[in-house]
């Protein structure tokens, strides 16, 4: 780097660094065993400017290594904390979180892009996990067994899995971390996390909110870098007994294998393909205000996105119509900008594959209805973009987009309408609109995917279980079901009795 180019760099630096209230949640370090280690490489670099924001170490599959001895190190006595003491350090780090809730959206808007409400939004989901998966460390029950031999007693208990490997994604740089790191620390294990290159600072920046709530070193550690190599470790390592890991389908399966040498238990939360269905006894309006909040909440980078709509034949011209006007008026911008819906999306790779799947639905037949093309901003903004008259096999009905694309397509009748939905590897979410009860039982039950929203596009919430089938990966985050994938099920029987 040039010397004008490193005091640039240093000078962007600050420029966060002094929007902060608290500006040493801006870190340019790692965090293994209980320490802040590496020196700062890999730029980190804000997708609205181009700006470099500050730089994270890239450290090596060594280094890996080390961060996995510690979390086994840490691990017997972590896990000997009582649920309560366990309890009450994540609640603290819940407490933080939210009195940082400012600084941590405008670090996550500045790395990833997103509106600053909407990364307000997510800093608020990603405190709730910890707050939920505090209250659960106290609820990690297990059973007694109806005996089968009148000198034993059977029972069943539950104990950490021990410890585990955590790799997330640059779209949710806050959430998908909380999600996994805390049911993993209230069931009392450890964690290495490596989070996405594009956003490690949202991923720091807990972690030092982590250490000032009390978590011990060692517990929690994290890791920037080469992505392969330290996957590998996660994954080969003996001691490492759980990854989770939301991303693509594609390193989902290379990770699955790697997993399979130790046998391994894995949670995958990959990509999908969602259908957002408004069947013609559907509420339009509300139907419109759903496939906005599904398809362009985070400029259509959220896996449970919608990806493909089906509009019924007497209802398809309003729905496009209405859709089209509103979307025609969403503003495009910096997401720290007053009034910005639409921010850039996270790099040019994801503007071309959103290109890719126009051109290819217009050689189909498919047509503009707004948008359509690159944002006159310039970098990777895009303009929000309604396309009519697209075929059920185009390109964008059988990829996932992951941009903001909303390909509408025509269908007859309901059991047609099941049989395009289904015709997917993926099943992640899928959502339909539609007010016929009987309806609403028959397409809720038929659809293949782990969750559906029936007249809603949002359906995260940290209650429930959330995670995909077939393709769409293994396993389910959030809600009390995500616990049982830190935990290991140990039968006692007592004899003698
Ligand atoms: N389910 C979801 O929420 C997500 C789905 N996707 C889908 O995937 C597409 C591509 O996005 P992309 O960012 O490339 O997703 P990736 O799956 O490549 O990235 C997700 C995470 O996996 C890491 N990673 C990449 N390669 C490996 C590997 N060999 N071993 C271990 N970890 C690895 C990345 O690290 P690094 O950043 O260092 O490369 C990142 O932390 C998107 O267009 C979208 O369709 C993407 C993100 C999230
Ligand atoms: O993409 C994800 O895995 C998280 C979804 C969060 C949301 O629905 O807002």
């Amino acid at each position: 780097m040039s010397p004008t180019s490193a005091a640039r760099a240093q000078h962007t630096t600050a420029a966060l660094r002094d929007r902060l209230k608290d500006p040493s949640l801006l870190k340019e370090a790692c965090y293994i065993d209980g320490a802040w280690v590496g020196s700062p490489k890999l730029a980190v670099n804000n997708p609205a400017t181009g700006v470099e924001l500050a730089k994270v170490p890239q450290l090596s599959a060594d280094d890996a290594t080390r961060a996995v001895e510690a979390a086994e190190r840490a691990f017997p006595a972590w896990a000997k904390h009582t649920a309560k003491q366990r309890s009450n350090i994540l609640r603290k780090w819940f407490e933080l979180i939210i009195a940082n809730r400012e600084d941590l959206a405008l670090i996550l808007t500045s790395e990833q892009g997103k509106p600053l409400s909407e990364a307000l939004g997510e800093v608020d989901i990603g405190g709730a996990y910890v707050e939920f998966f505090a209250e659960e460390a106290r609820r990690v029950y297990g059973e007694t067994i109806p005996t089968q031999r009148a000198d034993a007693r059977l029972l069943a208990i539950k104990q950490p899995i021990g410890v585990c490997g955590a790799i997330t994604p640059w779209n949710f740089p806050n959430s998908m971390i909380t999600r996994k790191v805390s049911p993993a620390l209230a069931a009392g294990c450890t964690v290495v996390l490596k989070p996405a290159n594009e956003t490690p600072l949202s991923a720091l920046a807990l972690a030092v909110l982590a250490e000032k709530a009390g978590v011990p070193k060692g517990v929690f550690n994290i890791i920037t870098g080469d992505a392969p190599p330290i996957g590998k470790v996660l994954c080969e390592h003996p001691a490492v007994r759980f990854v989770g890991f939301t991303g693509s389908t594609a390193v989902g399966k290379i990770l699955y294998q790697q997993a399979s040498v130790g046998v391994k238990r894995l949670g995958l939360e990959l990509g999908g393909n969602a259908p957002f269905v408004v069947f013609d006894d559907a509420d339009i309006d509300a139907a419109v205000e759903g496939a906005i909040v599904s398809k362009y909440r985070n400029m259509g980078q959220t896996c449970v996105c919608a990806n493909r709509l089906y509009a019924q034949d007497k209802i398809y011209d309003e729905f496009v119509q209405k859709l089209s006007k509103k979307v025609a008026t969403m503003k495009i911008g910096d997401g720290t900008e007053s009034g910005v819906i639409q921010g850039p999306l996270i790099n040019m790779k994801a503007v071309d594959k959103v290109e890719r799947h126009i051109a290819d639905a217009m050689k189909r037949g498919a047509k503009i209805v707004t948008g359509g093309k690159r944002s006159e901003l310039g970098r990777s903004f895009f303009e929000p973009t309604v396309l009519a008259d697209v075929k059920p096999d185009s390109l964008v009905a059988q990829e996932e987009t992951f941009g903001p694309l909303a390909p509408v397509i025509r269908f007859k009748d309901e059991a047609d309408v099941i049989a395009m939905c289904n015709a997917s590897p993926f099943g992640l979410a899928s959502y339909f609109y539609a007010r016929d009860l009987g309806r609403v039982w028959r397409v809720a039950e038929a659809l293949e995917s782990g969750m559906v929203g029936v007249n809603t596009g949002l359906i995260t919430t940290e209650v429930a279980p959330f995670g995909g089938v077939k393709e769409s990966g293994l396993g389910r985050e959030g809600s009390h079901h995500g616990m049982e994938e830190y935990v290991e099920i140990k039968y006692v029987m007592m004899a003698g009795v």
